[in-house]
C-alpha cells in the first residue's frame, strides 16, 4: 500500500457502537503483514486507557487522548495529537483514529476538513463502521449515535455473522442499506477481512472512488462486495442491469421513524457555478445540522473541469478535480444523507441552479 498520490498522510477513521470488534480490526490491522507504518490514535473515555491495553503488542505507535468524548471536547487534542505526529513524518505511512463506541464520526471527520495544519499534511482516506449484527437493530432503536456512524460510514463491516442466522443478516443488511445505501458492505467474523477493503479506499477522493465505481454515487444493489463468508448467490454480475435511479425512489424506505437518516440522490444538467454557491451555502448554513454526508460531482457550464463537493455538517469543500472525457456526459450529481431533511427542496434548488 502506498500514501496518497498527493504527498498526504491518509487518515482512516474507525467507528461502530460499543463492542461491535473495532478493537478487533485494529489488531488486525497492527498485526498483518502489509508494509504499511501505521499510527494509531486511540480516544479512551475516563483516566486509564484500557483499549491500548488491549491491543496486540507491535512496533506500531499508539497515541491516546484520553481527555472525554472525541466528538464534543477533544477535537483540539485531536489536532495536537496529529500535528506532533507530523512532526515526525517520515517514521509511518498512514494514520488510524479509533473514535469511542458512543461518539458521532462527523467532528472526527470534520477535523481534518477545517483544521489548516492538518489539511496540508493529512488526508481523511475513508470513515470505517464496524457492526455488530446480533444488536446492531437494537442499537438503532435506542441510540442515535448508531446511526450516525452507519450513515456516515464509507464502509461497514457485518461483523460478528457467526453469533446470527442468515435470515437476521439479510435483515441486517437491508437495515443499513436503507440508512447509507452508499457504504460498501462486507460480512465478516473476527473482523477478518483483505486489509485493502478497509485502508487506503480513497473514499473521500470521490474522482478516485468513480474510477474504480463509476456507480458510486447510485444507490442500492452494487453497495453490496462479497466477502469470504457471503452467502449471497454468485450466479449473477452483482452490477448487472444497473441503471440510473429516479431519485425519488431512494428514499423511499421500509424505516420511516420520525428522524430516520434518508438519503436522496440528484441530478441536474449543467449548472451556474454562483447561483450553485450561493445555494450550496445556503443549503449547508440551514441544513446542516441535519446533513451528515453530502457528495456531488457538478458540471459547471463552460467549465472543462469537474467539481466536486463534500460536506459533513454544516462544513462544505469543493475543488476542480480533472477534466471531462470527450465520452462523459456532462451531468451534475448530488448526494445527501441525512435526517429530517427536505428532498422535495433540495431537489427544486438542485434543479434551479441549472444554467
Ligand atoms: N462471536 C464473535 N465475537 C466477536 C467478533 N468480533 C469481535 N468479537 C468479540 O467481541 C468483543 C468486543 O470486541 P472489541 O474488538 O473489543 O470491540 P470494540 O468495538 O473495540 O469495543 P469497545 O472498545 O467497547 O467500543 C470481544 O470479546 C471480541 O473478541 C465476532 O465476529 N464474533
Amino acid at each position: 500500500m502506498t500514501t496518497a498520490n498527493d504527498g498526504k498522510i491518509p487518515v482512516t477513521v474507525l467507528t461502530g457502537y460499543l463492542g461491535a470488534g473495532k478493537t478487533t480490526l485494529l489488531n488486525r490491522i497492527l498485526s498483518e503483514n502489509h508494509g504499511t507504518r501505521y499510527a494509531v490514535i486511540v480516544n479512551e473515555f475516563g483516566e486509564i486507557g484500557i483499549d491500548n491495553d488491549l491491543l496486540v503488542e507491535s512496533d506500531e505507535e499508539i497515541f491516546e487522548m484520553n481527555n472525554g468524548c472525541i466528538c464534543c471536547t477533544v477535537r483540539g487534542d485531536l489536532i495536537r495529537t496529529v500535528e506532533n505526529l507530523m512532526k515526525r513524518k517520515g517514521s509511518f505511512d498512514a494514520i488510524v483514529v479509533e473514535t469511542t463506541g458512543v461518539a458521532d464520526p462527523a467532528p472526527v471527520a470534520q477535523t481534518f476538513f477545517m483544521d489548516d495544519d492538518v489539511r496540508d499534511k493529512a488526508k481523511l482516506d475513508a470513515v470505517v463502521a464496524v457492526v455488530d449484527c446480533r444488536h446492531v437493530l437494537q442499537r438503532l432503536a435506542d441510540t442515535a449515535e448508531a446511526e450516525d456512524q452507519i450513515a456516515f460510514a464509507d464502509v461497514v463491516l457485518l461483523n460478528k455473522t457467526d453469533l446470527v442466522t442468515a435470515a437476521e443478516l439479510a435483515a441486517v443488511e437491508a437495515r443499513i442499506q436503507s440508512i447509507n445505501p452508499y457504504a460498501r458492505l462486507h460480512r465478516t467474523e473476527r473482523c477478518s477481512i483483505a486489509l485493502d477493503a478497509v485502508l487506503n479506499r480513497g473514499a473521500f477522493d470521490l474522482d478516485r472512488v468513480l474510477s474504480l465505481d463509476p456507480h458510486f454515487l447510485e444507490p442500492a444493489e452494487h453497495a453490496h462486495e462479497c466477502g469470504p463468508d457471503c452467502d449471497h448467490d454468485h450466479g449473477h454480475d452483482h452490477d448487472h442491469g444497473h441503471h440510473h435511479h429516479d431519485h425519488d425512489h431512494d428514499h423511499d424506505h421500509a424505516h420511516d421513524a420520525p428522524h430516520a437518516v434518508k438519503s436522496v440522490s440528484i441530478t441536474a444538467g449543467e449548472l451556474d457555478p454562483q447561483v450553485f454557491f450561493q445555494w450550496i451555502g445556503n443549503v449547508s448554513q440551514v441544513q446542516g445540522p441535519n446533513i451528515l454526508r453530502l457528495k456531488g460531482i457538478m458540471a459547471f457550464r463552460d467549465d472543462p473541469q469537474r467539481y466536486v463537493v463534500q460536506g459533513v455538517h454544516m462544513i462544505l469543500e469543493g475543488d476542480h478535480q480533472r477534466d471531462w472525457k470527450a465520452d462523459e456526459a456532462r451531468e451534475s450529481r448530488l448526494v445527501v444523507i441525512g435526517r429530517d431533511l427536505d428532498f422535495a427542496a433540495l431537489e427544486t434548488g438542485f434543479k434551479a441552479c441549472e444554467a
